[in-house]
């Protein structure tokens, strides 16, 4: 069985959705097919929550109702028979009045916004499996707050996932095709909520590993992992194949094509991840498994927001245990550290949450001294063959970097990566430099 996840760019107009109906049938193998909203949709969704929020309602009444429109021309265009129509329009207006049901809850908390947000992919499953019908593809659709669950630590419960599905799943032996929806889960309180922004790719991962798949494919508006940020940099290039830890490297730091997380369920149950472009469905993506291609430089992904930290200690010459007592901090208030230096006495740390940065502070000014935070940095983050080996690996990319100032360097953690810390404002200089300096074809 397969799991073929689409994003809001391959189902958010008429015209990709009946492609992606074509896609899914053409193929004979099972599968599971994840959707995330219609593109814009969460956005829109989340702007509604913010004026509700604000016990704005003629604003919010305003939005939903531009929302609406947006749905009824989409229904009015997708579906062909008047049948079809009357199907898709009960969707929306039964979706529409749970929305308008919202205005006037006050205060409005994050348990409505969570419950306001969820219909995006409410909505783009229930009209995607009328459309299905309408065209006379038999389809089941399983509901992804049945099985989808996080913990207290918002992590997704896999096992539940695991045990659930192989419960409905038999129900639907005789579907060629389940529809289920991305990003959105239930908490531990029962009540709805998500895997954050971009979290569809993450859910057909967790089905993927889940039900044991034997591959996830990620549909979207590219034809796979490209080299480097295709928004900022002109000739970039898909790259065919990446190992799962390179993937999950390029996905953390900053390609927005995948989830940050998506990687780890494939990785777990050494399910293949395929990345293929809805617009051109022959081209062959990117395929990420445990194989590698022997390219020295593969990739640049560029995660913003970061901010650096910088502790001295003058007791840390010959000292033992200072590391222990600053990662203690940084674990007690739930923030990863992503990138590090060390010198004898003093430790640079970047973190990407700060919502917990005074407590930090606080704690480690008792043992620390501590400089300014620097804010708005970038990691930089260069995937490849970098065994040791090889040489020259970092001479190359510091002559691409030679005239952007770089704040820190990690290397040597692993044998794919290399990652560099600058200020934001240079990071389309310097994804342009090391795309000149390490792919020039
Ligand atoms: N390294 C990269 N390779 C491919 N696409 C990338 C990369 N970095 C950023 N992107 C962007 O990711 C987009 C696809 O992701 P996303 O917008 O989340 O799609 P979807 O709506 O299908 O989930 C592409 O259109 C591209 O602009
Ligand atoms: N709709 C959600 C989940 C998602 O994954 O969307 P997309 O696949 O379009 O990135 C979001 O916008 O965050």
């Amino acid at each position: 069985m397969h799991v073929w996840k689409f994003g809001g760019t391959s189902v958010g107009k008429p015209e990709r959705m009946r492609s992606i109906r074509n896609l899914i049938t053409e193929d004979n193998t099972r599968k599971v097919v994840v959707l995330s909203a219609l593109s814009g949709s969460t956005n829109a969704l989340l702007a509604i929550g913010e004026s509700l929020k604000a016990s704005n309602d003629d604003d919010a009444n305003a939005k939903i109702d531009a929302l609406k429109a947006h749905y009824d021309t989409f229904v009015a265009d997708l579906y062909a028979t008047e049948a079809g129509k009357a199907a898709g329009q009960q969707v929306i207006d039964s979706e529409f009045s749970f929305i308008r049901s919202l205005v006037g809850i006050k205060p409005f908390t994050l348990k409505q916004e969570k419950e306001l947000v969820a219909e995006g992919e409410l909505l783009s499953t229930q009209l995607f499996q009328a459309y299905l019908a309408e065209e006379g593809v038999p389809s089941a659709l399983l509901p992804a707050l049945e099985f989808m669950r996080i913990d207290a630590d918002n992590e997704p419960e896999i096992k539940f996932t695991e045990e659930t599905l192989a419960e409905m799943l038999p129900a639907h032996d005789d579907k060629q095709i389940i529809v289920t929806q991305g990003f959105i889960c239930r908490n531990p309180r029962g009540e709805v909520d998500n895997l954050k922004r971009g979290g569809s790719d993450y859910t057909a991962s967790l089905i993927g590993g889940a039900i044991r798949a034997d591959e996830i494919q990620i549909w979207t508006d590219i034809d796979g992992m490209h080299n480097n940020d295709p928004r900022i940099v002109k000739n970039t290039f898909p790259v065919r194949e990446l190992t799962f830890d390179e993937a999950a490297e390029l996905a953390y730091f900053g390609a927005k094509i995948l989830h940050p997380s998506t990687i780890t369920p494939a990785r777990m149950f050494g399910v293949p991840v395929r990345l293929k472009n809805t617009m051109e469905p022959a081209a062959p993506g990117t395929l990420i498994a445990d194989r590698t291609s022997s390219e020295v430089f593969k990739a640049i992904a560029a995660k913003d927001g970061i901010t650096a930290l910088y502790i001295h200690s003058t007791r840390m010459l010959n000292a033992y245990g200072f590391l222990r007592r600053i990662f203690e901090i940084f674990e007690k208030y739930k923030t990863p550290v992503d990138m590090l230096a060390t010198s004898e006495v003093s430790v640079s740390v970047t973190i990407d949450n700060t919502d917990r940065i005074q407590e930090i502070s606080d704690e480690l000014s008792t043992f620390c001294t501590l400089e300014e935070p620097d804010h708005d940095q970038t990691i930089i983050c260069i995937v490849g063959n970098f065994s040791a080996d090889n040489e020259g690996v970092a001479l190359k990319v510091f002559n691409a970097m030679q005239n952007i100032p770089i704040r820190m360097i990690s290397y040597g953690g692993t044998e794919s990566n290399l990652s560099l810390l600058i200020h934001g404002k240079y990071k389309a200089d310097a994804l342009n430099a090391l795309n000149d300096g390490l792919f020039a074809r």
